[in-house]
């Protein structure tokens, strides 16, 4: 057996009250894939902080290839050979491949005071070769596809290696959270290519993708490590048991189900065309339907939410709400009408990261909650905390301020301001159980079904196939800003769909 290369012993670390991490030690020996997965809030997104020197640990030890390791911030973390790669990527797109990949330390390739261009080139095209890549490094970083600009992120990374003269460490947070189905699969093929040039730790919802690519797996549960063991001897049941303390049933739909209330009500669209996003769209939502749409990133199917929010308006054509035509200038209006959108980029767009959990619940609603001119605060805080138990939020007290929150608690919370006021005619739902650990994408999967068996009609961007054909009455097709097909979701195969999106 390999020598541990990092080793985290005890190590502890509080926010005010809540103990994030409880006396935590892990190890990654060297070339090992090794997988941090665990509840939303359960301390992951922390240890990898003070793993890249982002925060300071209030106790503990951590030692790098037998040296005891205190970082200060980032920069002491690369110089110690580990490096972080964020969920989303960060390159600067107008620089070229090269420069990014140098950024930061372009003072390797200065000669007499001057950048020697092609000897950056050079620098850079080594750290590729270790990927085995064949991108040029004078390519623009724009003109690459997503995935051979995951490559030069790694290929960044990697680069610490001749600083700090040893194999990297390198961080991986959540990397497939924010993919499709195709990317994810370029993304775990880079994780296997790293195996053998770098010790890695990667944190990830998806226990599948874990369960492929982790040599060993570690279980996080409020804070506190409760298991670790090789993949070979875990399986997906017994890394929920040890996540949430039970197994977790699956959130299908019961077959005896009565059918969802559909009415004549409801979303129509015709003729909705914003050049170049999407032209000639024309669907109906009813009623307590559930309305998925399918489509690869520029297909239009995110501009076209945007469009029935009011956020980004049409060029032409018509969105009629139980027959009434809406002219929808802003989002204010699509609120005001009863329209509610939980967007993908919930930490720009959903959340108010100043206020506290309460606030951001009532923000949109405040006229719903009022007795006469004031503010029913008592009628406030009682659906408050409802929603913060029925969608078991942590820290579960009201005034907690929001950015306090893990990435999947905050998104409960996005989904929850549209439920405390009282139900919306139509929910937009882009991306809804992204980021959610596998408990909470379950009983938001449930959630989802109860709004729609309550009426709602629901328009779904899903993460997965198996998530909009599992969610989803019927499923649209979107390909290259058009409708390209429309099909009952229960006899529809998720290849089916990946085919229809690619077709050309
Ligand atoms: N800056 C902060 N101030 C106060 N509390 C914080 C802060 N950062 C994290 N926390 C709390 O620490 C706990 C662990 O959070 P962390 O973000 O590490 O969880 P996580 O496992 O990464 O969750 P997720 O899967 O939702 O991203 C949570 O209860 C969170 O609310």
């Amino acid at each position: 057996m390999t020598h541990p290369v990092l080793r985290v012993e005890q190590v502890s670390k509080s926010f005010g009250g809540i103990r994030a991490l409880n006396d935590v030690s892990i190890e990654i020996r060297a070339s090992e894939v090794v997988g941090l997965i665990g509840a939303n809030g359960s301390g992951k997104s922390t240890l990898l902080k003070v793993l890249s020197g982002l925060c300071q640990p209030d106790s503990g030890r951590i030692t790098l290839r037998g040296e005891i390791l205190k970082l200060k911030g980032v920069a002491d973390a690369a110089k110690a050979g580990i490096g972080m790669v964020f969920q989303e990527l960060s390159l600067l797109p107008n620089l070229s491949v090269a420069e990014n990949i140098m950024l930061g330390h372009e003072d390797a390739a200065l000669r007499a005071g001057f950048y020697d261009w092609k000897a950056l080139r050079a620098l850079a095209a080594v750290q590729l070769g270790k990927l085995g890549s064949r991108i040029s490094p004078s390519a623009r970083t724009d003109s690459l596809s997503f995935a051979e600009q995951q490559v030069v992120e790694l290929a960044k990374v990697l680069a610490i290696e001749e600083r700090s003269h040893n194999e990297p460490v390198i961080l991986l947070d959540e990397p497939t959270s924010m993919l499709d189905a195709a990317h994810i699969e370029a993304v775990l093929e880079q994780i296997e290519r790293l195996r053998g040039r770098s010790s890695v730790l990667f944190v990830t919802h998806r226990l599948d993708e874990a369960l492929r690519v982790c040599d060993r797996i570690y279980v996080l549960s409020e804070g506190r490590c409760v298991a670790q063991r090789d993949r070979a001897n875990f399986g997906i049941a017994d890394l929920q048991q040890h996540m949430f303390g039970h197994k977790l049933g699956v959130a299908r739909s019961d077959p005896g189900e009565s059918p969802h209330p559909k009415t004549k009500s409801g979303l129509s669209v015709r003729a909705l065309c914003r050049l170049p996003s999407y032209r000639d769209i024309n669907f109906d939502l009813s009623s307590g339907e559930i309305l998925g749409i399918a489509g690869v990133a520029g297909s239009g199917r995110e501009s076209l939410c945007r469009a029935l929010f009011g956020i980004e308006p049409p060029d032409s054509g018509e969105i009629v709400l139980d027959g009434q035509t809406l002219q929808l200038g802003e989002p204010a209006d699509a609120v005001r009408l009863g329209i509610g959108y939980v967007p993908a980029e919930r930490r720009i767009e959903g959340i108010v990261a100043g206020l506290s959990i309460l606030e951001n619940m009532t923000l949109v609603h405040l006229g719903g909650l009022c007795r006469g001119p004031f503010l029913d605060h008592a009628r406030e805080k009682a659906l408050v905390t409802h929603w913060i138990k029925q969608l078991h939020i942590t820290p579960g007290a009201a005034a907690t301020p929001a950015q306090h929150l893990s990435g999947g608690n905050q998104q409960k919370v996005v989904l929850a301001k549209w439920l405390v006021a009282g139900a919306p005619k139509i929910l937009i739902l882009d991306h809804p159980l992204r980021g959610l650990d596998v408990g909470a994408q379950r009983d938001i999967t449930l959630l989802i079904r109860e709004l729609a068996q309550s009426g709602i009609g629901i328009l779904l961007i899903a993460d997965t196939y198996e998530e909009l054909i599992t969610l989803s009455d019927s499923i649209i097709v979107m390909k290259d800003g058009v409708v390209s097909g429309h099909f009952p979701a229960a006899t529809t195969k998720p290849s089916e769909l990946q085919i229809l999106e690619r077709m050309t």
